[in-house]
């Protein structure tokens, strides 16, 4: 464990999103994986990483669902918005830290992140970067499309960006309401903090850290967790 007790390390989850490409009959935050919900699998992640503080984005009308999923983790629960944009800024709200705790910032749906990418991010703040994500690189050819027709790009520069995202709390609270007023829109939180002015800086990412977004990457989840415990797998396996 390398995150320092001196200097406070917090985290928004952001777990507010229906998952309308999963199609789950619930949240997506809540869908079980090996009958532990991708919320609380997020949660205890960072906790186990040595985060100290977390507040949790959810959805309108399911309350009770998180109350129980999170229980005993000492999570706080907020409402979140109408995008994960909206729903970063109402939960950074939420946390109850000084303007120079690093922050993180961590999608609910990358339920399997490692501690140890957890620990890259914050100590990197900690080490003195402003904004620090994970980032993994692309293993696909990847083409630019147009109307006029498509063109290679050169995979080597690309990078695909995971989470948690991180930045110091008063910076990054200023940042997210600062897009809001300009009227921009985002993909993550780097690219906030970007329209800012902020430099952005990345450490590496890790596979378990992949998002689950479409049906068959619960299927990749429940493999990765196999893979990782078995034990944990089979404990669970309904
Ligand atoms: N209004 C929203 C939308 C998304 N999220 C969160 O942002 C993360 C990344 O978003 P994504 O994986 O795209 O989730 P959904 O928006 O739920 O998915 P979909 O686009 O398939 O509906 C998720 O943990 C999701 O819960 C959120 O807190 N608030
Ligand atoms: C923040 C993020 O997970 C980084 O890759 C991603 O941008 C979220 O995108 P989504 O379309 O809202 O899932």
């Amino acid at each position: 464990m390398t995150l320092s007790n001196k200097e406070p390390v917090v985290a928004v989850v952001v777990a507010a999103g229906s998952g309308s490409r999963l199609g789950a009959d619930l949240p997506k935050a809540l869908v079980p994986l090996e009958g532990v919900a991708l919320v609380r699998r997020a949660v205890d992640a960072l906790l186990a990483a040595g985060v100290g503080q977390v507040v949790v984005t959810i959805p309108p009308d399911h309350e009770s669902g998180f109350a129980a999923a999170l229980n005993g983790t000492g999570a706080r629960l907020v409402p979140g918005g109408a995008d994960r944009q909206d729903s970063v800024r109402l939960g950074l709200l939420g946390l109850d830290a000084p303007d120079d705790a690093v922050a993180l910032v961590h999608d609910a749906a990358r339920a399997l992140v490692p501690t140890d990418v957890v620990r890259r991010v914050a100590d990197a703040v900690l080490g003195g970067a402003e904004v620090v994500i994970p980032v993994v690189p692309v293993v696909d050819s990847i083409r630019r499309v147009d109307p006029d027709g498509s063109a290679i790009v050169d995979r080597s520069l690309l990078r695909a960006v995971q989470t948690p995202q991180a930045a110091r709390l008063g910076a990054l609270r200023s940042a997210h309401e600062r897009v809001l007023a300009d009227g921009v829109e985002v993909t993550d939180d780097a690219a906030v903090c970007e329209h800012v002015g902020m430099r952005v800086s990345l450490v590496d990412g890790h596979r378990d850290a992949m998002k689950v977004t479409e049906p068959v990457d619960l299927i990749l989840a429940k493999a990765l967790l196999a893979e990782r415990s078995p034990a944990d797998a089979r404990r669970h396996r309904d």
